[in-house]
């Protein structure tokens, strides 16, 4: 079990869903996308590395999703027999965030390795003295360079993990890939989306509920999914004018299920109004989440 841990938006979603080699995590260009830990299932030859992607970790997270995000990710450190530290590398690695979590990682007993992403963006003579930078900062067992968009470097994690993997019994079937339910991912494939679609903070008021989910004999699948937001000025922005940019989102999202589910999908997107849905417990438990922090 790998925990994949690092700030916001450097890249531990695209990374798994690079050694899955399947899309099981939601990635954007905003950060926090990832809301909850996921679990990627990746195969090497006789390896089974279960990979725990987790939220971004930040300081001081005020609103109790937020906490819950980052409590979550220090659980799968605690929980993991590995953690790889994500660093963006275009980041100094002598910032205060970077610092922070550091410091807090190297408290914990997990061992840690080292993953410098983004190469394929920065000027490689800045890279040995990044590595030296966090390697004096933290304990890591080993330092790797990657792109985890081209997957460059990605190849030598996966065979470092593979000969460090203790050997028993693999945790998931051959052709499992992730530990979300095809209701939860699809219900992430809409909020991928949204937050692709609407801008500023938007993205963070609203979740998304599959409601329900349809099976006919000719193979095809209805699917309904609600978007809750938490202000009716935030529902006319996800309708958009004349219900445009909700239509694109649909359109978005049912194509991608399409490609996951390998058949027709017919999507239909609601958006309502819960004020306060980020304090109703019953999302949290779904996401795996702790609500009583
Ligand atoms: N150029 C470049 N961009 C990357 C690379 N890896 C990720 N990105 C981009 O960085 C952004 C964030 O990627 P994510 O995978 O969502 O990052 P994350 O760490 O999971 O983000 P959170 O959900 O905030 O925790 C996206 O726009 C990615 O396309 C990389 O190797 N090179």
């Amino acid at each position: 079990m790998v925990a994949l841990i690092g700030l916001p938006n450097s890249g531990k979603s695209t990374f798994i869903n690079h050694a899955v080699g399947a899309k099981v995590s939601i990635v954007t260009h905003k950060a926090q996308t990832t809301r909850t830990r996921v679990r990627g299932i990746a195969l090497q030859d006789d390896c089974q590395i279960v990979f725990v992607d987790t939220p971004g970790i930040f300081a001081s997270p005020k609103r109790r999703l937020e906490r819950s995000m980052v409590q979550a990710a220090w659980d799968a450190v605690q929980d993991c027999d590995l953690a790889l530290f994500m660093h963006d590398a275009n980041r100094s690695g002598e910032d205060e965030q970077t610092g922070h979590l550091l410091e807090r990682l190297g408290q914990r007993r997990t061992p840690l390795a080292l993953m410098l992403n983004k190469i394929d963006s920065v000027r490689r003579d800045r890279l040995l003295g990044l590595a030296a930078s966090l390697n004096d900062r933290a304990t890591f067992e080993q330092t790797f360079m990657i792109s985890a968009k081209t997957g460059d470097g990605v190849q030598d994690v996966l065979d470092w993990l593979c000969q460090r993997i203790p050997e028993e019994a693999w945790l998931y079937p051959e052709d499992q890939l992730s530990d979300l339910s095809e209701r939860l991912m699809a219900a992430e494939i809409t909020r991928e989306k949204l937050f692709l679609n609407l801008h500023e903070e938007l993205p963070y008021s609203l979740t998304v509920e599959t409601e329900s989910w349809e099976s006919f004999d000719n193979g095809s699948i209805r699917v309904e999914q609600t978007i809750y937001v938490e202000r009716d000025a935030q529902k006319k922005i996800a309708l958009g004018a004349k219900g445009a940019t909700i239509r694109k989102v649909r359109s978005q999202a049912q194509m991608e299920l399409e490609t996951l589910l390998e058949t027709k999908v017919h999507l239909f997107l609601f958006v309502k109004v819960r004020e306060r849905w980020v304090d109703d417990p019953s999302r949290y438990r779904e996401w795996g989440l702790d609500f009583d922090l």
